[in-house]
């Protein structure tokens, strides 16, 4: 009888929804001052999230926040790098939050898994050759423009098509550069370029990305869509947004969510899979 493949990403059982637990190195996420307290606050923090149940930590040492001061290459790399070696030494699934080539090549060095690039590996001209060569697992992101820029006035003909569209484009383009469909996931980029009902029209229409047939990593946790629909709820007050969202992601098939607060989601999507009758 022949065995159905269970769907894998990364080494992950893609029958499942997994939590993807967020570690910003960037002085500010964490105490203030040397890079010692960073690079341990950030360790710690990563190993608390695996043990909360995350089953891969992204790693990001450039917000890509509006108005975020600019990191060189080097910095980043400076900043990734020693977390990365220490969390992936214990054997945890590490992705690189990053759009620079020179950053994933350091950073798959250390030994991160999978490369996590909002720009869709267009944001360096390296980035492709750099994923194709590695053998790892990708995440494609689609974002409208810069993020210096990117929420000035976003537009689409029909936002949920248009970011199909481009996905799409992009799986194309990492296939003619070698990178199989089954080393991709794709990603709406909540925030990134969008509207209000940008968003909400994404997050209600998610199930229509598994016609691309690459797993859906979805993040939604603390970003401002859920302030705009609580005014009085600013980042470290959206728990209940970021979890409902979380939620509506599983419901519609999402296979990764990206999160701060992993302990909370994984109880939360754990009770809603079991009162769930599959
Ligand atoms: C690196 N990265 C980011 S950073 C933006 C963020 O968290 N903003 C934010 C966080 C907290 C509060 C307000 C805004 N978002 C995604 C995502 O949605 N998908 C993938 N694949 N990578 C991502």
């Amino acid at each position: 009888r022949l065995m159905a493949k269970r769907p894998e990403y990364a080494g992950l059982d893609m029958a499942t929804c997994h939590v993807m637990g967020i570690i910003n190195v960037t002085p500010d996420s964490f105490s203030d001052g040397g890079d010692y307290n960073t690079t341990s606050d950030a360790v710690a923090r990563g190993r608390a999230m695996a043990k909360a149940g995350a089953s891969i930590l992204d790693i990001g040492g450039e917000s890509t926040r509006p108005g975020a001061a600019n990191v060189s290459e080097d910095e980043e790399i400076n900043r990734v790098v020693p977390v990365i070696r220490e969390l992936a030494a214990d054997g945890h699934v590490i992705s690189i939050d990053t759009r620079h080539a020179s950053v994933m090549e350091a950073a798959l060095d250390a030994g991160a898994a999978i490369i996590n690039d909002v720009t869709g590996l267009e944001g360096d001209e390296r980035s492709m050759e750099v994923a194709a060569a590695s053998g790892k697992p990708v995440m494609l992101m689609h974002m409208q423009g810069e993020p210096g820029t990117m929420q000035a006035d976003p537009q689409y003909d029909c936002a949920v098509l248009d970011v199909y569209d481009y996905l799409l484009d992009r799986i194309e383009s990492c296939e003619r550069a070698g990178i199989a469909r089954e080393r991709i996931c794709v990603d709406p980029g909540i925030g990134f370029g969008k509207t209000l009902s940008h968003n909400l029209e994404l997050l209600s229409r998610l199930a229509i990305f598994h016609g691309l047939g690459c797993p859906i990593l979805l993040g939604t946790s603390r970003k401002s869509f859920i302030g705009k629909i609580d005014p009085d709820a600013d980042p470290k007050q959206r728990l209940g947004g970021s979890i409902a969202s979380a939620v509506n992601g599983w419901r519609h098939g999402v296979q990764m969510i990206r999160v701060h607060d992993v302990q909370e989601t994984v109880q939360a999507l754990s009770v809603s899979s079991s009162t769930s009758m599959v």
